[in-house]
């Protein structure tokens, strides 16, 4: 009874021990302080060195799990909150320098059997170790924070129609939950990134989540410039009001989108509404750009999207405009200015980084396809939804619509004109009118 009671204790201490040595990280604020001081991150003042304040902590939760810790810590004045973030490997790696916990959980605790073999079972339970790597995230707000996540972020999220509501799409998985883009608060965004990274699989979740969502409100003008494989399976929704694979026709969908909201936007003057949520309008129509870097040289173009970015928000105009090469030729700067959303795959230089996001760290992302930054308050790190063929066949196919449209560009051409050489069939088709 004795020698079960011992045990029993004993166990029950393991799992306790292995739970906090998981859950805690006592020492990391602390760690995180020696690190930045060794890493020259203080300044000198009468004589003395300055180091960092750690003002508090708190804990981060993913719906009710705690999934790691925040540090809110005042920085030693003179610096600046860059030269933390180029410091970040150095912090990360310095506080996953215990590379292995303790691994007991309850569950184990619960198979040990009480007999002669307890203490048998205890001590192969002692030598049950994981290796865990914590992940850091940095912030700043007038403080310093730093998040330190138990867990690395997951390389594997799979996209499920239904985890976003109205004209909000998924962005991805962060360390702390789903995060999302709202195309009423955001109306035009930037996806940028190197090929095979994922731009085009996000750019799918956007379109099946916006017709999943919004079906008999989201139309959209199509433009895939890489052959117009992409795109090609949308062609014939009841959405796709404009389907364009090469810049001459990319040039006649502008258009006709700028055709629209002009006189969207005279409407609005009219009725003195400031834009068209105001007049009721339930219609947002999305300009997709895929590749937007191959009509970089087409004046025109640049200038109808141009035109698009500023003025399209308030007459009902989206913008998804991605692209692998981000220069400051390849993404103006007033479609920059007016692009307040951009989510960033991995990019090859600091440089590229900043024209999209305007600070670097896309560089730094780790070569995982779907990994990306997203732009808020500050850079969120996400998973991004991996959406399967199955899925968006499922979504699409209760509004194909088999009939040739005029929408069809390279149709269009050849089967209608419009009166003063406008083209007005966007008018007639999306009835934002
Ligand atoms: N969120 C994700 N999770 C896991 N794997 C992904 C994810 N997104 C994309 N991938 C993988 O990466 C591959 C390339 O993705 P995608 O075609 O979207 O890249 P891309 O950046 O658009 O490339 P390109 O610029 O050449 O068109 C996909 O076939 C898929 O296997």
């Amino acid at each position: 009874m004795l020698f079960e009671l011992t045990t029993t204790i004993l166990a029950g201490g393991l799992a306790g021990f292995s739970f906090l040595q998981k859950q805690v990280g006592s020492s990391d604020a602390a760690k995180i302080q020696r690190i930045c001081a060794s890493n020259g991150l203080t300044v000198t003042e009468d004589k003395k060195k300055k180091n960092m304040q750690l003002l508090r902590r708190s804990k981060i939760r993913d719906g009710g799990r705690v999934v790691g810790t925040e540090y809110a810590y005042r920085i030693p004045l003179g610096l600046s909150f860059n030269q933390f973030v180029d410091k970040k490997d150095h912090i990360q790696d310095g506080i996953n320098n215990k590379h292995t916990v303790l691994d007991v959980t309850f569950q184990d605790l619960k198979n040990l059997k009480l007999d002669k073999n307890l203490l048998q079972s205890i001590k192969r339970l002692l030598n049950k170790e994981k290796d865990i790597r914590k992940e850091i995230e940095l912030s700043y707000d007038g403080v310093l924070k730093i998040k330190v996540f138990n867990e690395p972020l997951t390389t594997d999220f799979p996209y499920h129609a239904g985890l976003t509501k109205g004209w909000t799409v998924p962005v991805g998985k962060s360390r702390s939950g789903l995060i999302t883009h709202d195309f009423e608060k955001k109306a035009h965004i930037i996806v940028a990134g190197t090929t095979d990274f994922g731009k085009s699989n996000w750019v799918n979740s956007t379109i099946n989540t916006l017709i999943n969502n919004k079906p008999n409100d989201a139309t959209f003008t199509l433009i895939d410039l890489k052959g117009g494989l992409e795109f090609n399976r949308y062609r014939h929704l009841k959405q796709v009001k404009a389907y364009a694979k090469n810049v001459e026709e990319a040039k006649e969908a502008l258009q006709m989108a700028v055709d629209k909201m002009d006189e969207v936007t005279e409407f609005l003057l009219e009725e003195g509404f400031s834009n068209v949520k105001e007049a009721g309008f339930k219609e947002r129509h999305f300009i997709v750009i895929d590749e937007a870097a191959d009509m970089a040289d087409n004046k025109d173009c640049q200038n109808l999207l141009k035109d698009i970015a500023r003025k399209g928000r308030a007459s009902g105009l989206r913008l998804i405009y991605t692209t692998q090469y981000p220069t400051a030729e390849t993404v103006s700067s007033q479609v920059k200015r007016n692009c307040i959303g951009r989510l960033c795959f991995v990019l090859d230089t600091a440089t590229a980084s900043n024209v999209v996001l305007d600070q670097g760290g896309a560089e730094k992302l780790p070569a995982i396809q779907g990994r990306a930054l997203y732009k808020d308050l500050g850079l969120i790190e996400v998973q991004t939804p991996l959406i399967k063929n199955e899925t968006i066949q499922t979504i699409i196919k209760p509004h194909i619509n088999i009939r040739p449209r005029k929408g069809d560009i390279s149709e269009k051409r050849s089967t209608t004109t419009t009166k003063g050489g406008k083209h007005t069939f966007i008018l007639e088709e999306t009835g934002l009118s």
